[in-house]
């Protein structure tokens, strides 16, 4: 694995286990967990989450179960889902990233977004799949709310929260990589390295690993993600809005094996009209401000024309 690690031994893994979030809002216990949160999301910028009482495993088995069959439906089908959004539409066969597969769903936690998607895909019904992805879609945005609510939290400013949730909406993706082809076992791009855009990301994913972050050493490492967990990430919006405090990690999918991956993502961003802007708090002598007031939207449209890498530093950097 040359220079490669496995990030397990650094990335931190935090546990919201037996309700803490729900039930201890405001104790010590709490503070302390929201320091946590903060830390990992500026030191890393991504961390793993024991979810175990928030996203119960039985439905993460179902939501698989739902994925399968709905990339095994024909190519046809699969194509109806269409959008003139970029990432909102079914993507597959990029020649780039041949192994992987993709739906984006916009506004995936308004409440009739599951059941339009699922009329689409099986026009006869599929309760089974539309019933997986509603309580999918709303626990895992839930546990992005209080994430976004513990960060807030944490650096004193608990009091933006509610606009913030406000201004708040959600768009959800599927994700299938296949196997790669035997004559490109190990290693085979699944996922192009990229930073989010949004504010905060819940990625979850069966049993077959693959996701790699770059540290802020410029190290590649692999990520293996317990059974029980999932993946944090901060977005381009939430780095920007904290004025740089926090980090957001470029990470990439590398397929190995002869399994096939399947993950889901549930993106919170800002809504259309939304303007970014760095609150005084967040700027001082040692911190001076890095990003100029922008439309999250105009943002995303400008990353979505050139995909650059260093789109935000481009676009906003003051
Ligand atoms: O499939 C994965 O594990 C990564 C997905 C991802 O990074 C994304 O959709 O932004
Ligand atoms: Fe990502």
């Amino acid at each position: 694995m040359g220079e490669e690690a496995h990030a397990d031994q650094v990335l931190p893994i935090l546990d919201f286990s037996e309700g803490l979030v729900l039930k201890k809002q405001g104790t010590e216990e709490w503070k302390a967990m929201n320091n946590k949160v903060r830390e990992a999301c500026e030191n890393y910028g991504c961390f793993l989450l024991l979810v175990k009482d928030e996203i119960p495993v039985n439905l993460r088995e179902e939501m698989v179960a739902a994925m399968k069959a709905l990339f095994d439906l024909p190519e046809e089908t699969k194509q109806k889902h269409t959008s003139p959004k970029p990432y909102q539409s079914y993507e597959g066969k990029s020649p780039v990233i041949p192994l992987n597969e993709s739906f984006g769903i916009d506004d995936a936690c308004e409440l009739d977004a599951a059941q339009a998607f699922t009329n689409l895909m099986w026009p006869q019904g599929k309760p089974s799949f539309c019933e997986a992805m509603k309580s999918m879609t709303s626990k895992m945005m839930e546990l992005n709310l209080i994430i976004l609510r513990m960060i807030l939290e944490s650096f004193g400013l608990g009091d933006h929260y509610e606009s913030h949730a406000q201004n708040t909406t959600s768009a959800f993706r599927f994700l299938k990589y296949k196997a790669p082809p035997p004559s490109n076992i190990n290693n085979a791009l699944g996922l192009v390295p990229h930073t989010d855009k949004n504010t905060l990301t819940i990625l979850c994913q069966n049993d077959v690993q693959g996701l790699e972050i770059l540290t802020k050493q410029g190290k590649w490492v692999e990520v293996m993600v317990p059974k029980e967990a999932v993946m944090v990430f901060v977005g381009d919006a939430l780095k920007a809005w904290s004025n740089g405090r926090l980090h957001a990690v470029t990470h990439r999918v590398m397929m190995s094996g002869d399994k096939e991956r399947y993950s889901y993502a549930l993106f919170s961003l800002p809504k259309e009209e939304v303007v970014i802007e760095v609150p005084q708090e967040f700027i001082d002598k040692e911190h001076p401000l890095l990003y100029k007031p922008f439309n999250f939207a105009e943002y995303f449209t400008y990353f979505t024309s050139n995909t650059r890498e260093d789109a935000l530093e481009l676009y906003a950097g003051v």
